[in-house]
């Protein structure tokens, strides 16, 4: 896109004076240009080691697919090859295996396999995990007489660790998972200090991150160190989780240097100073909701929605004032590139280059005959700009909403629905129409997800928000509506982000509304606010965390 250069200090020459906006600090860029050098015509998967791998693949196939003797035996191969984040080469194979114990070992959703707690809390996790309906009554073996868990088990470090994971991916009503979480964290936090070191990591870091609601990638990065030094491991399965994250890794750089390459040409600090610039970040958020290489169009797209709507997100809440904005939110209504006449100068970059992305993703999409599914794509942008709109009202008058009237337009303004709407764009012929007008219809799951989205960015990013003038956050909201203290209002919040997760968990089994792979999308956009806004907003503040996993998975390849 050719847009014409600026002179220095251009910004503030034909805009009000930044005393009526809501500036804020954002720091700058913190990878500046260094993805550029990956930037790639072909984003083909190298093809270096492409013999080794298939052999490799074709070994472990093998081992899944023996006759199963010793089920928890491959109960055990399954959680490594999931954890070291090749399971994507065999969802068949994994999916006949857990079929076969289901159908097998498991009556009116019980296991009836005898063994011990961690391998039967391991399968609990694994046949959830594929949607089988397993009744957690199997833990109640594991109780004393007084109906409590046993305290034998608190020594059993790797089974308490097993039913903690396992807990994770409970629904409404399961009351024994409820107090199994409460067993096991209780228990683990106290003993963690007397284990050894390699296990107090990992009890620490699993007390802080769930398996559950870990993004794959940075669990197969954390795994294939763990899986390295047990000493029972399969050489082969380790020799492929490495290969295979480096090859991805090498793709994953390429679509990153494409992305800075042409956010670049955008010119972000220049153009648009009081945005953020977190190409990296925005990309990285990507690549947590697919990493797949089937996906790499799909990635492309929603990379540069994400980025856009980020600049627009901070037009809204840290530069545009209330008579730009409703100028900027009529001019998205209409859909026009002759709007832009009606436009302050530094939105016309935006506008422009957002309907310049969307001019892409609808030629690529009428190649393959799927140009409704842009169409869907577009109307969840307007919902969320009217959402931005009515914020900017709030604000406007001081107004406090009701927490009803907060949460339904704050869950739009979240982006998830968009998000999750976007990614199926580029997915292919499974993104049906139907499946575009069940995600755009407010399903429970994609609700739910914007709940946990909403409330973790609102506990985390409250305090710095309201200190530039923003809309009233939940907790403002909540403790205006019933006088109570930020404490209370923070409970709350966590109350619902715990019963948002267990309509997800809820929504992922069988039979399932639309297939597992757009499911999987919502489950790990959920899994990245669980990661990145646990502490602190780490999308704004991109220099602890994020700078560590973005480095962690782009740029220090395993050593083989
Ligand atoms: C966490 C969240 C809302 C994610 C939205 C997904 C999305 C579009 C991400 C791009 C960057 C962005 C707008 C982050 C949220 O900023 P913010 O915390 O300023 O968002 P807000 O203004 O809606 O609170």
């Amino acid at each position: 896109m050719s847009i014409a250069p600026l002179t220095p200090g251009w910004f503030n020459q034909d805009v009000k004076s930044d005393l009526h906006r809501h500036l804020a600090d954002f720091h700058p860029s913190i990878w500046k240009d260094y993805f550029l050098q990956y930037a790639s015509e072909s984003t083909e998967v190298d093809d270096n080691n492409g013999t080794h791998i298939e052999a490799l693949i074709k070994e472990v196939s093998k081992m899944l697919v023996s006759k199963i003797e010793k089920p928890l035996e491959k109960v055990h191969l399954i959680d490594s090859i999931c954890r070291l984040g090749v399971n994507y080469h065999f969802e068949r194979e994994i999916d006949e295996v857990l079929q076969y114990i289901h159908e097998n070992y498991v009556e009116n959703g019980e296991i009836t396999l005898e063994d011990n707690l961690c391998s039967l809390a391991v399968l609990f996790r694994l046949l959830r995990q594929q949607g089988f309906h397993v009744s957690p009554l199997v833990f109640n073996k594991f109780k004393d007489e007084q109906g409590n868990f046993s305290e034998k088990f608190i020594t059993d470090v790797e089974g308490m660790l097993s039913l903690y994971e396992a807990s994770q991916i409970r629904i409404h009503g399961e009351d024994i998972l409820e107090e199994a979480l409460d067993f096991t964290s209780t228990h683990l936090k106290s003993i963690a200090i007397q284990l050894n070191p390699s296990l107090a990591a990992q009890v620490k870091h699993s007390l802080r991150q769930t398996l559950h609601k870990n993004l794959p990638r940075l669990e197969a990065r954390r795994y294939i160190s763990i899986y390295e030094q047990d000493p029972s491991h399969n050489e082969i399965l380790l020799t492929l989780a490495k290969l295979d994250f480096n090859i991805l890794q090498s793709l994953h750089r390429k679509e990153f240097g494409n992305i800075c390459k042409w956010w670049n040409e955008l010119d972000v600090p220049c153009r648009f100073p009081f945005a953020r610039d977190r190409i990296a970040e925005c990309c990285f958020w990507i690549l947590s909701v697919y990493f797949e290489p089937q996906y790499s169009q799909a990635r492309k797209i929603l990379m540069k929605v994400i980025s856009i709507v980020s600049i627009i997100d901070d037009t809204y809440d840290a530069y545009g004032v209330f008579d730009e904005l409703e100028l900027f939110t009529e001019a998205i209504e209409r859909w026009d590139i002759s709007c832009l006449d009606d436009l302050p100068e530094y939105m016309k970059l935006s506008y422009k280059s957002l309907m310049k992305v969307y001019e892409e993703i609808e030629e690529e999409m009428s190649k393959e005959r799927r140009l409704y599914s842009v169409n869907y794509g577009i109307k969840e942008l307007k919902k969320v700009v009217q959402a931005y709109m009515t914020e900017a009202r709030w604000l406007n008058s001081n107004y406090i909403p009701t927490i009803e009237e907060y949460l339904s337009t704050s869950t739009i303004s979240c982006c998830y629905s968009l998000l999750a709407t976007t990614s199926y764009i580029g997915m292919g012929d499974i993104a049906t129409e139907n499946i575009f007008k069940w995600i755009t219809n407010g399903p429970k799951i994609i609700k739910a997800s914007s709940i946990v989205c909403r409330l973790m960015d609102d506990i985390v990013s409250s305090a710095f928000e309201q200190k530039r003038g923003h809309v009233a956050s939940f907790l403002e909201c909540y403790m205006k509506q019933f006088d109570e203290s930020r404490e209370v209002a923070i409970d709350e919040c966590n109350k619902r982000i715990a019963n948002a997760w267990k309509d997800m968990n809820e929504e992922c089994l069988r039979p399932t509304k639309v297939p597992m792979p757009f499911l999987m999308r919502i489950l790990n956009l959920s899994r990245f606010i669980d990661v990145f806004y646990k502490d602190q907003d780490n999308y704004t503040h991109s220099g602890g965390i994020m700078k560590t996993y973005i480095k962690a998975l782009l740029v220090d390849p395993v050593l083989i």
